[in-house]
């Protein structure tokens, strides 16, 4: 179905930045994801919710390439991608920031920020004896958490494992947000996070959208999700059942769709 009746802001008559058409994954004989639909639009938050199992993680899986669908077709920006590994996507700009981080709590942020992208020396240091660009790094580095106001930490030479949860998330998100991507993927970015940390991951990722960078926001969070999110992506038995815009429904009604106790009505229909 198309996107006719729901509620949007601005981006409505823009195409899909990220768009997947009837996306089918089995895991043996359960059915992860059952021709499932999805659109990211630019410049948005859109928020993934859906009760525990319903398929959302099938879904980035699918999205970022660390899954590869049986059925359906993804587009980015119009184009048809398949993507082989999640470093596939990645080079396609599609970030992802997992729950557990994929950081290296022993380097530091500046090598985290990085990981297997490292700067090396210009002229034949950097290219036979494969030396690392360590100054160029860490200006680098600086200047993209300055960007995004992460400055709060004092030394880029300080190792992951010494910053506190929001921090580290803020990395991670500098680090997905500094390499040219057209799409970041947070998945439960605040669930290990205390009250003032989840305030300023909430921040970083209205100041990510800002700098025009669409973000896809998994999250059990019903709060947050109804504070950030543009529009929200109601997933459930392996499919999008609706789409809504936190203006249009209250957070009961948000749950009710999800666990079925409720029937999305045609402003919601995106299914
Ligand atoms: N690697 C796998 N092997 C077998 N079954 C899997 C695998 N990954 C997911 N599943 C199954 O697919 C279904 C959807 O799982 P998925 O993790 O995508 O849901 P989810 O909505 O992310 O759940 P949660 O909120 O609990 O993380 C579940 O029934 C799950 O058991």
């Amino acid at each position: 179905m198309d996107q006719k009746g729901i509620g949007m802001n601005a981006n409505t008559s823009a195409e899909p930045l990220l768009k997947a058409r009837g996306l089918v994954k089995r895991y043996g004989k359960v059915t992860a994801l059952d021709h499932c639909d999805f659109d990211l639009m630019p410049g948005e938050i859109l928020a993934v919710i859906g009760d525990n199992g319903a398929g959302k993680s099938s879904l980035i899986k699918a999205l970022s390439g660390a899954v590869q669908p049986d059925e359906g077709e993804i587009t980015l920006e119009g184009r048809p991608v398949r993507f082989a590994s999640p470093l596939d996507a990645r080079g396609h700009g599609i970030e992802c920031v997992y729950q557990t981080l994929a950081m290296s709590p022993a380097l530091s942020i500046a090598d985290n920020m990085f990981m297997g992208r490292e700067l090396r020396k210009p002229g034949i240091m950097g290219q036979w004896f494969r030396k690392l660009d360590r100054p160029a790094m860490e200006k680098f580095a600086r200047e993209k958490l300055t960007e995004l106001g992460l400055m709060t930490i004092q030394n880029i030479n300080q190792a992951v494992e010494t910053l506190s949860g929001g921090q580290r998330q803020g990395v991670a998100v500098a680090r997905a947000a500094a390499f040219g991507s057209k799409v970041v993927i947070l998945d439960e970015p605040t669930a290990a996070l205390g009250v003032k940390e989840s305030r300023r991951v909430l921040e970083l990722i209205r100041d990510v959208r800002s700098r025009g960078i669409p973000i896809i926001l998994i999250s059990h969070n019903m709060p947050h999700v109804f504070e950030v999110a543009d529009r929200i992506h109601i997933h459930r038995l392996g499919r999008r059942l609706c789409v809504i815009r936190p203006d249009d429904y209250s957070m009961s009604d948000a749950v009710a769709f999800m666990t079925g106790a409720k029937v999305p009505d045609e402003v919601a229909t995106a299914a």
